[in-house]
């Protein structure tokens, strides 16, 4: 809602891929949008549901960048700073899915665990068993929404005003409810 060309974008390359008339879009309408999966993994980027993943403990000794972890210790990992790491992200603060797809420079870069700049869910042995059904949802859920509506603000909200502060916990997510309009397209 704050960049209305990505979302222009967004919409262009999901009506363009779903026939028009089909009210309920399905898992084989999903294979061509590039554009829909780069706009999930921004989000991911830069809103990671569990900031600080779930506590690890090291297993072994090991040495890391210099610093010695004994066995035993509690290790934190907080993807979402790693996610806005300027070493890693051009341009860390903005979102901006075109990096994810073949004219970006993290067109590679994947949330399966094998990425360490893009942790949304974890990595190795305790990563997310969910990830497959968790992105699937969401991919589902988005192209329906960005298809068959367009989305206005509120009467007298502009969008310099949608707050994006965040609450931090265990999850995080938004401090203010995000208050849209939808408008059929049927
Ligand atoms: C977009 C959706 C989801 C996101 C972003 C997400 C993210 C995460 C993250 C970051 C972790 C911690 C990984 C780590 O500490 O290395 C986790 C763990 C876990 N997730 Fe998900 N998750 C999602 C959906 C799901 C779904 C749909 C399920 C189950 C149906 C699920 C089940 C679990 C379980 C059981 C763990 C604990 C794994 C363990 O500790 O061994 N998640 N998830």
């Amino acid at each position: 809602m704050r960049k209305p060309h990505l979302m222009v974008k967004l919409q262009d390359e999901v009506r363009g891929i779903v026939p028009q008339g089909q009210e309920i879009i399905s898992e084989t309408n999903m294979n061509n949008m590039t554009y829909l999966r780069a706009v999930i993994k921004e989000s991911l980027r830069l809103r990671p549901l569990a900031p600080l993943l779930a506590p690890h403990l090291a297993m072994a000794d090991c040495i890391i960048d210099g610093y010695i972890v004994p066995a035993g210790t509690r290790v934190v990992i907080n993807a979402w700073a790693i996610g806005r790491d300027p070493s890693s992200w051009e341009y860390a603060e903005e979102f901006i899915p075109e990096r994810f797809t073949d004219e970006g420079s993290s067109m590679h870069v994947n949330f399966k665990g094998n990425d360490f700049q893009f942790l949304p869910f974890g990595a190795g042995r305790r990563m997310c068993p969910g990830m497959n059904l968790g992105i699937a949802n969401v991919e589902l859920m988005l192209a329906n929404l960005v298809c068959h509506f367009d989305w206005q603000l509120p009467l007298g909200v502009e969008r310099k005003d949608i707050d994006m502060t965040e609450v931090f916990g265990l999850t995080v997510h938004r401090k203010e409810k995000l208050l849209l309009i939808p408008k059929s397209r049927m």
